[in-house]
């Protein structure tokens, strides 16, 4: 049986310094297919560097980075990578609509430059309605709250359907109900997926509950939380599909908890009309 797990990154002997100014040494990283890797540290330890690394927007000083088991400056395949940079990379005047935000994500570096096919617009609406944003389509990302927002890159990150996601801090200035739920979806496309996720978190807790405690120390500074999958299958599946599943699952879990919660009120007022009658009664005596 086919295993899946080719390596997907790796990090060779890299080096990079930014003027001079060393910020990652001799970094090696192997991360496969199929496995969530968290990477964690301290303000300034080069995180965001190394990802920039890794999606070719930075050149290693020394040292190679391989991306799908080919060396970074003839790799061309970024529609295969979805990428979420760091929430504060936007600037909320940007006045581009949600829809032309998600479409965005159809420019990989390849076909930038060509005209959106018919079915661009439909994939972008599709990406939209699997994370439950298409009301917003036409409104102005600047305008939107933090976790729509994050919602909104997301979307833009997984109209290719990619096999790997890279994640920026996703979890930052959004509040933990909305963390919840955007976790819950990054695990459902990990375990029911052949993808891969490389995320940057400052929430320790939220890594260490998926993806156990026992990091790899890259450095005095970094660490590499990393939790394989151990499935076998390695074809990729329909995400949107399959998110679009998961949403529906959500949606009808929310109404049932609502009307449980009704009915527990209508059990309360109940309860409460019981006790008044009670004392109605204790008062009559
Ligand atoms: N464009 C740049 N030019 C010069 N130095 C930079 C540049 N970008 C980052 N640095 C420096 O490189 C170091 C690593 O920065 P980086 O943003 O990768 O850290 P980080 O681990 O992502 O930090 P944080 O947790 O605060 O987001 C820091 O000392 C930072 O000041």
């Amino acid at each position: 049986m086919q295993v899946c797990h080719e390596p997907v990154i790796e990090l060779d002997h890299v080096t990079f310094a930014y003027d001079g100014e060393p910020v990652l040494q001799d970094l090696n990283i192997t991360i496969q297919q199929r496995d969530f890797a968290g990477l964690i540290g301290t303000n300034g330890a080069g995180k965001t560097t190394m990802l920039r690394l890794i999606v070719g927007l930075l050149k290693p000083s020394a040292g190679e980075v391989r991306l799908f088991g080919q060396p970074l400056r003839s790799f061309d395949q970024w529609d295969r990578i979805g990428y979420v940079p760091q929430k504060h990379a936007l600037n909320p005047q940007f006045p581009a609509s949600v829809r032309e935000i998600v479409l965005s994500g159809l420019y990989t570096r390849k076909r930038w430059l060509k005209r959106l096919k018919p079915d661009d617009h439909s994939k972008a609406e599709e990406a939209m309605q699997a994370l439950g944003i298409e009301q917003l389509a036409d409104k102005r990302v600047g305008e939107l709250s933090g976790g729509q927002q994050q919602r909104v890159f997301l979307a833009r990150a997984i109209i290719n359907q990619p096999e790997l996601l890279i994640l920026d801090e996703p979890f930052t200035g959004v509040d933990e109900a909305t963390q919840q739920s955007f976790f819950q979806i990054l695990r459902h496309m990990h375990q029911h997926h052949n993808m891969t996720f490389l995320m940057v978190s400052h929430d320790l807790q939220m890594m260490r509950e998926y993806l156990g405690d026992e990091p790899l120390r890259i450095n005095p500074r970094l660490s590499l939380y990393v939790r394989h999958s151990h499935g076998q299958d390695c074809r990729g599946t329909d995400i949107m599909h399959s998110l679009k599943s998961l949403r529906a699952d959500r949606e009808e879990e929310q109404t049932a908890s609502h009307e449980r919660g009704d009915q527990r009120r209508f059990h309360d007022s109940g309860e409460v009309q019981a006790v008044i009658h009670a004392g109605e009664g204790e008062g009559e005596m």
